[in-house]
């Protein structure tokens, strides 16, 4: 099975993504864990990223790409895998159904979770938090409006992408967890055959 989760920042996507993995033996795929892990890590696209990342604006559709192509590959993709953070531009959706036609894979489902923009803000703030000494370089407040304002613009679009690939089922956010957990089995239910 292979499966996106859409959503703002905060809208749950790491959470959900994480049931997902156990429930169907996949892979979940962020594109921001792995491009925190280049910066960690000093390499070239991390060191290219790295203030990107903090302002909270979109590291460059290529790089990210590029990222995305090799990871798919892996060996631990073959039972299929949950993209969290990708694609976040149309482009980049452009940029996954060129790479998985060439793979010859197919894309199951979109999942996009739907919330108030006014109970983020809450729930990162709850993160950032929680987290303590790990705290996020863009958990602050004038990086998450900036994160905010990139996915209005960039990224909402790709919801309608989808929409009109025939691909895309909303699931209301704002339940709580569980029941977000139900609603996305069901989704997945009603379209994966
Ligand atoms: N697909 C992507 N395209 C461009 N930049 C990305 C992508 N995925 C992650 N990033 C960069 O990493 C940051 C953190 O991503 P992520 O962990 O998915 O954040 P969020 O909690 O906001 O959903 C983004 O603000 C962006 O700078």
């Amino acid at each position: 099975m292979r499966l996106i989760l859409l959503g703002p920042p905060g809208a749950g996507k790491g959470t959900q993504a994480a049931r997902l993995v156990e429930r169907h033996g996949i892979v979940q795929l962020s594109t921001g864990d792995m491009l925190r892990a280049a910066v960690r890590d000093k390499t070239p696209v991390g060191l290219r990223a790295q203030d990107i990342m903090a302002r909270g604006e979109l590291v460059p559709d290529a790089v990210v790409g590029e990222i995305v192509a090799d990871r798919i590959e892996a060996a631990d993709c073959a039972r299929g895998f949950i993209l969290d953070g990708f694609p976040r531009t149309v482009a980049q959706a452009e940029i996954l159904k060129d790479l998985m036609a060439q793979k010859g894979l197919t894309l199951d489902v979109v999942i996009e979770l739907v919330v108030d923009e006014s109970a983020l803000l809450g729930r990162i703030e709850k993160r950032a938090r929680e987290s303590g000494a790990a705290v996020r370089a863009d958990d602050t407040p004038e990086a998450l409006k900036k994160r905010l304002e990139v996915y209005r613009a960039q990224t909402a679009p790709v919801s309608d992408y989808y929409r009109a690939a025939g691909l895309l089922q909303t699931v209301d956010g704002m339940l709580n967890v569980d029941e977000v957990t139900e609603r996305i089995e069901a989704a997945i239910k009603a379209s994966v055959a």
